[in-house]
């Protein structure tokens, strides 16, 4: 089994306008609803490419009861802990240049008695999981620490840890070894408070996190692919099939459930390479984060090209 953790799962509305302009009234074209929220998505992927899943997270109020409602329609399992707070709203705004802006609640704040059940809950399902993966941002009132205990609480149970996360909270995590880690490259920069990264840098960085004990680490770069490294194996820059993309939220959370997939199965190091690229691109043709076609999964999956790097 493999399962998800949100921390701050949302609903995602997608809504189609013409034209954004600051400070002006936008009437809606179209409006699209999906349950997210980052560890959401990589278990809609997961379920879709066949996996067993749980999704676990903090959930609260209306909105969290309409995203258990959602993920029942779609037939995945979830074991959330609820919360006395409100879950949030995420808002995708596309253009019809196909540009998107996002609005991004802060969430629900948690208590000290909420976390301490999800500590309990996690521990719960790691001992029934051979991969627990972590992702999205944290609502108010967790200390920067959180994935960190989480993290450490997994892996002591025998699973393996993947996190997809920012600032702080993934620097804090970092500590506690996880498995897997995939930021992308704006997170990566975040991260280390640069502007602008190098080939070279992103090389130094990655053998920095090798070092603490990190296995796996994937820095995504959008429409240009992913660095993908293991540890005594190197790395390699996987480069996506071209295509129009219609909507990439959730490209990251696609190629995150794809690459535990691969590894879930057993798959060689670049077929699970390639089955995260190509989930990424399958989900970025998509209106709705992480609804992907499996078909065009199997048709992008040659398409992948991996070039060896030598910065590890
Ligand atoms: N426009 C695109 N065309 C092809 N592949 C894409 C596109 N956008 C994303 N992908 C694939 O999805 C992966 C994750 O996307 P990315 O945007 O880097 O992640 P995140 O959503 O975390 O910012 C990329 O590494 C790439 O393989
Ligand atoms: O938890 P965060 O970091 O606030 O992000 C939440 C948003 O991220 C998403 O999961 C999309 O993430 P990615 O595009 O980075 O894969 C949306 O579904 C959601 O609205």
């Amino acid at each position: 089994m493999i399962t998800t953790v949100t921390l701050n799962p949302a609903i995602d509305k997608t809504y189609r306008i013409r034209e954004l302009k600051c400070g002006r009234i936008h009437r809606v074209q179209q409006v699209t609803e999906a349950p997210g929220g980052k560890g959401i998505n990589v278990a809609k992927v997961l379920h879709r490419l066949g996996q067993q899943v749980v999704a676990t997270g903090l959930i609260g109020g209306y909105n969290g009861q309409r995203i258990c409602h959602l993920l029942d329609e779609m037939h995945i399992n979830h074991d959330f802990c609820r919360v006395s707070g409100e879950s949030r709203l995420c808002l995708n705004m596309i253009d019809d240049q196909g540009v998107g802006t996002e609005v991004l609640e802060p969430g629900p704040a948690i208590s000290p008695a909420e976390w301490k059940r999800m500590k309990d809950k996690c521990a719960d399902l790691a001992k029934q999981s051979s991969f627990v993966v972590f992702s999205g941002s944290l609502p108010l009132g967790l200390d920067q620490s959180a994935y960190q205990q989480l993290v450490h609480l997994v892996q002591q149970s025998g699973a393996k840890a993947v996190l997809d996360t920012s600032g702080a909270a993934f620097r804090a995590a970092l500590d506690a070894c996880p498995f897997m880690v995939k930021p992308n490259l704006d997170e990566v920069r975040q991260i280390l408070g640069a502007n602008m990264l190098t080939r070279e840098e992103i090389g130094q960085v990655i053998q920095e996190w090798h070092q603490h004990g990190v296995e796996w680490i994937a820095v995504s770069l959008g429409a240009e692919g992913a660095i993908v490294s293991r540890r005594d194996a190197g790395a390699w820059l996987a480069i996506p099939p071209q295509i129009e993309a219609v909507n990439p939220v959730g490209s990251g959370d696609s190629f995150v459930a794809g690459f535990v997939a691969g590894l879930a199965e057993h798959r060689s190091l670049e077929e699970c390479i390639q089955w995260a690229v190509a989930c990424g691109a399958a989900n970025a043709l998509e209106e709705r984060a992480g609804e992907i076609v499996p078909d065009r999964i199997r048709e992008f999956n040659p398409q992948v090209k991996l070039v060896r790097l030598s910065i590890t």
